[in-house]
């Protein structure tokens, strides 16, 4: 059985000792109580305390100086009670995060809520959870231990040898753009660069200059030669995410490219030699987007020699869990902390079915790592679906406002919510990506609502 949190008292005070020793919030405490003659900070970490309670006496407390630089201060919950003189150290300790700091006349029943909060926190933290581990399997940059990501990885293993194209066919945020370039790494290109850039993003005027390059003056703000990606990329690979966003009369310049391996710069006099492999990925369905015309079959033909399937995280068994584990890990080691998760959630992260897969697992691992003191319980854990379901979806939008300036507040905020990701705010919103940008083209011309 687990062990009960404890809790320090170092309080001189008798009517507050005595209110304090009266609350269930204490007594549900393993209790230590201090010697008063003695120093108790080497009685507090003596005792290894999870909750400390101290009067603090502004004059002589030598302690609490030592505290402020106290490896202690960042393993204990501190709850002072001073009379309210101006205490600097005080301020100081509070100011770096050591916990609650009441003054006279003291309101028990805020201490013992308070308390409360901090015991239900450390009982419900799960010893053999670790926090600074990670226990899942690596493969370049992805992991994983599951086995349709060990499927995966003999897939990439296989395919980097080659040099033949590869299609990387997956829902959003499955981690399309770390295979395409763990495929980088375990190929014979990998001393040569991997350059991605996201089709969906480029404003249709400058495709053929950012693919292609141009020379100097070539067009009006052309004042020196530029290289495309696929120059960019030479030796190397080039990764086309998003590559059905590609507006349909460009993609044929791009076949042109794959069948000759030559290009093009814009104004330019010569052909130049393209020595690149391409990875391309999409999160459409690519039989339908080829019947709705979006995308060119002949071009999918060319890219596809080697079609790769990036498994939703809902296909990967246990590794939801273990990436939850992961980064935090990392985020633990990054700022020297031992924040865990609970096992109930564990339990949440395990049975929600991640539709933003590891990108808004990754996402709401960050939130609640912000939002979680010690332990990362499930309220913590902010979802998606959790989101979607807000009360009223006209919340917010006060009477007499404009159309325009709705469409505006909509079309940004949802951005916002893809982290910029454009074909997903067009899905999201019903709006096909050219009118999401013809829209965000106007906006940059006007002023912010
Ligand atoms: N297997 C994995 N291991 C570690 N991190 C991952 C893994 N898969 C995805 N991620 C992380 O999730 C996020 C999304 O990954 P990525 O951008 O590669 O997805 P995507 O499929 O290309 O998404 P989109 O289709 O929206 O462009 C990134 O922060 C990435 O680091």
């Amino acid at each position: 059985m687990m062990s009960l949190p404890k809790l320090f008292l170092h309080v001189q005070d008798p009517t507050l000792a005595s209110d304090l020793l009266a609350l269930k919030g204490v007594l549900q405490y393993e209790l230590n109580i201090s010697h008063h003659e003695e120093n108790w900070l080497l009685q507090l970490t003596a005792s290894q305390c999870d909750v400390a309670l101290i009067e603090v006496h502004s004059d002589q407390d030598e302690s609490l100086s030592a505290l402020i630089h106290h490896p202690i201060l960042s393993q204990t919950e501190f709850f002072f009670f001073s009379q309210g003189e101006p205490d600097e150290r005080l301020d100081k300790l509070i100011q770096k995060g050591a916990g609650f700091h009441y003054r006279a006349p003291f309101n028990v029943n805020l201490v013992a809520s308070s308390l409360n909060e901090v015991f239900s926190e450390l009982s419900h933290s799960s010893p053999q959870v670790t926090t600074q581990t990670s226990y899942l399997d690596q493969f370049g940059l992805l992991v994983g231990s599951s086995s349709a990501m060990h499927t995966l990885y003999r897939t990439i293993r296989k395919v980097a040898a080659t040099n033949t194209n590869a299609f990387i066919i997956g829902e959003s945020g499955t981690g399309k753009e770390l295979i395409a370039n763990t495929l980088h790494v375990f190929s014979p290109r990998a001393d040569a660069p991997f350059v991605a850039i996201n089709c969906g993003a480029l404003s249709p005027e400058l495709i053929d200059s950012e693919l292609f390059g141009h020379v100097k003056g070539a067009f009006t703000g052309a004042h020196k030669d530029h290289q495309g990606v696929f120059e960019q990329a030479e030796g190397g690979t080039l990764f086309l995410d998003e590559v059905t966003e590609m507006p349909y009369e460009h993609q044929v310049k791009l076949l042109r490219v794959l069948e000759s391996a030559e290009y093009k710069p814009v104004g330019a006099q010569h052909v130049k030699k393209a020595n690149v492999r391409i990875v391309a990925a999409t999160n459409r369905i690519l039989g339908n987007a080829i019947r709705d015309e979006i995308f060119r079959e002949d071009l999918y033909f060319r890219l596809a020699q080697f079609p790769i399937q990036s498994p939703p995280l809902r296909d990967r068994e246990g590794d939801a869990c273990g990436l939850a584990q992961h980064f935090l890990a990392y985020r633990n080691a990054q700022d020297g902390l031992h924040k865990q998760l609970s096992d109930q959630s564990l339990e949440k992260i395990r049975q929600y079915a991640w539709p933003g897969n590891v990108r808004e697992l990754k996402h709401a691992i960050e939130r609640a790592y912000i939002l979680a003191d010690h332990t990362i319980h499930p309220e913590h854990i902010i979802t998606n679906e959790i989101k979607a379901q807000e009360p009223s979806k006209a919340a917010g939008i006060p009477h007499g406002m404009r159309l325009d300036d709705i469409e505006k507040i909509a079309i940004l905020k949802t951005l916002k919510s893809n982290d910029g990701n454009r074909t997903d705010t067009a899905n999201q919103l019903g709006i096909s990506i050219k009118t999401l940008y013809n829209k965000l083209d106007k906006y940059d011309n006007s002023p912010l609502v």
